[in-house]
């Protein structure tokens, strides 16, 4: 399988994904996919009420199948969820199947930027029982093929601009 066509952002909630995906894709004229996205439309729920009506489960169960459906895709940016790029089997997928870069937001910058969203993330429930899942998570998320720590003042069009770059060299020596 060519890991050269999918590029796969993680890390925690809030650390930009969706963000920083939407920017990278326009730049380098590739697709973009979401996955929280794409599990609210199967199941025609909010994130939110996915966790609510039909439990974390299933919305893991489905998170991981919509992931192997990206691997279907070429010249794609992928966001993940925030909790995608912990189970095994899903790593090992993305490292299969393209390149990851690890958005590394210290948690001072993720708290100043997820105030009142709490009811939307589902895990988020109060911002000492998502430091103590941000500590759990991070482990995992170094794992990514690449760590790209935004900078004071950077914003998502800059720091997809610094992606880019950073892929292009890449791309080219695949
Ligand atoms: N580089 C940046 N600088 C400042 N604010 C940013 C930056 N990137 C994203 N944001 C802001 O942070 C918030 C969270 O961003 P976003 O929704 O992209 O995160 P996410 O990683 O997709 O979160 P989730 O895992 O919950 O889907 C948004 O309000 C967004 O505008
Ligand atoms: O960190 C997590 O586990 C999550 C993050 C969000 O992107 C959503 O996937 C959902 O709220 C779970
Ligand atoms: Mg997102």
């Amino acid at each position: 399988m060519s890991t050269g066509t999918r590029v796969f952002l993680v890390g925690f909630m809030g650390c930009g994904k969706t963000t920083t995906g939407q920017a990278l894709a326009r730049r380098l004229g590739w697709a973009f996919v979401d996955l929280d996205t794409q599990v609210e439309q199967v199941f025609g729920l909010s994130v939110r009420d996915i966790f609510a009506q039909h439990g974390e489960a299933a919305f893991r169960e489905e998170e991981a199948r919509q992931l192997v459906e990206t691997t279907r895709l070429e010249r794609v940016v992928v966001a993940t969820g925030g909790g995608t790029f912990v189970p095994e089997a899903n790593r090992v997928l993305v490292q299969r199947s393209g390149i990851s870069v690890f958005l590394d937001v210290p948690w001072g910058e993720i708290l100043r930027r997820l105030p009142n969203k709490w009811e939307e993330r589902p895990l988020f429930r109060s911002p000492e029982q998502a430091l103590e899942l941000y500590r759990l998570r991070l482990p995992f998320y170094r794992l990514a093929d690449f760590t790209v720590r935004p900078l004071f003042g950077e914003d998502a069009e800059a720091l997809a601009g610094r992606i880019a770059l950073l892929l292009r060299g890449l791309l080219c020596a695949t």
